[in-house]
């Protein structure tokens, strides 16, 4: 942020000696890659009930059906806090089983996970199911499957900063489904069994938080915005202390030419 860059110098104006005719400038095509697109990328399942999430959250009006692949391209909503702080969150399209090898354009939608601060997983409690053909996973499955799909994408991924969001906490049975998930949550290896071998993440994520909410009934969903604003706060704050440090050793050191 505020670096300045020369890409193309400009030509020297015209002076008595070329008899006031300017020199021309350099001339180039540039191509920018934007990079960081958000603070978080929310990352799920088709369906999950990201973007109804990310309408409970912040001023932003996804499209919100009841089948899959609702969203086909990222969305940025902003959360707004008393302090005036914002943050943006990018409602990503739903990943599916083997995006890593571009199944369902995954690709495409892993490449913006790479352009986030932080990564909000979102799961539905109660599992989820892509089409009668395809294997019903439960919310513990599906958090090891987006896991496996981030690190076969791009290994780096993984080691970002996440928070885990169970989502649908207002239908039947969603007490039990959650604790039965952060028991799973405590001891991955014991149930990740019943996921393919090849399936198993090589490291488990761990969550900064684990926050049951409703994008319906909008239960927890002011608990999941401080919970957002912590964990970036705590980031900025190491990225803080870590330029000082720098800055510190620099002065420490002893500066070149005295004896
Ligand atoms: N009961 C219940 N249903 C929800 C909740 N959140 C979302 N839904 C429903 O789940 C369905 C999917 O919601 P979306 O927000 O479109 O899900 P998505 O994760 O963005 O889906 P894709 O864009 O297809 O990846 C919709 O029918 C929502 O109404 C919730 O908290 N409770
Ligand atoms: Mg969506």
């Amino acid at each position: 942020e505020g670096d300045r860059v020369m890409v193309a110098k400009g030509g020297s104006g015209g002076s008595f000696h070329s008899a006031f005719e300017p020199s021309k400038g350099q001339a180039k095509h540039i191509r920018l890659d934007l990079k960081l697109i958000a603070d978080l990328g929310l990352v799920g399942f088709p369906n999950a009930g990201k973007s109804s999430l990310l309408t409970a959250m912040s001023n932003a009006t996804p499209q919100i059906a009841s089948y899959a692949f609702t969203t086909l391209k990222p969305e940025i909503g902003k959360l707004m806090y008393e302090d005036y702080k914002q943050i943006s969150v990018a409602d990503l399209p739903g990943l599916i089983e083997g995006a890593h090898i571009n199944k369902g354009m995954g690709h495409k939608f892993l490449k913006h996970m790479e352009r986030t601060k932080q990564l909000l997983f979102v799961v539905d409690v109660c599992g989820f199911q892509l089409a009668s053909k395809t294997e019903f996973r439960s919310a513990f499955e599906a958090v090891q499957l987006l896991t496996k799909e981030l690190e076969l994408y791009k290994e780096e991924l993984v080691s970002k900063p996440a928070l885990l969001v169970v989502n649908k906490m207002d239908l039947p049975e969603a007490k039990d489904k959650l604790q039965e998930l952060e028991e799973q949550l405590q001891n991955p290896d014991k149930f990740s069994d019943l996921l393919p071998d090849d399936m198993i993440p090589k490291r488990y994520m761990t969550f900064r938080h684990v926050v049951p909410v409703s994008a319906t009934t909008r239960f927890g969903i002011d608990q999941l915005k401080r919970c957002i604003r912590e964990s970036l706060d705590e980031d900025a704050a190491m990225a803080t202390k870590a330029i000082h440090q720098e800055r510190l050793q620099a002065l420490r050191l002893p500066s070149h030419g005295h004896l």
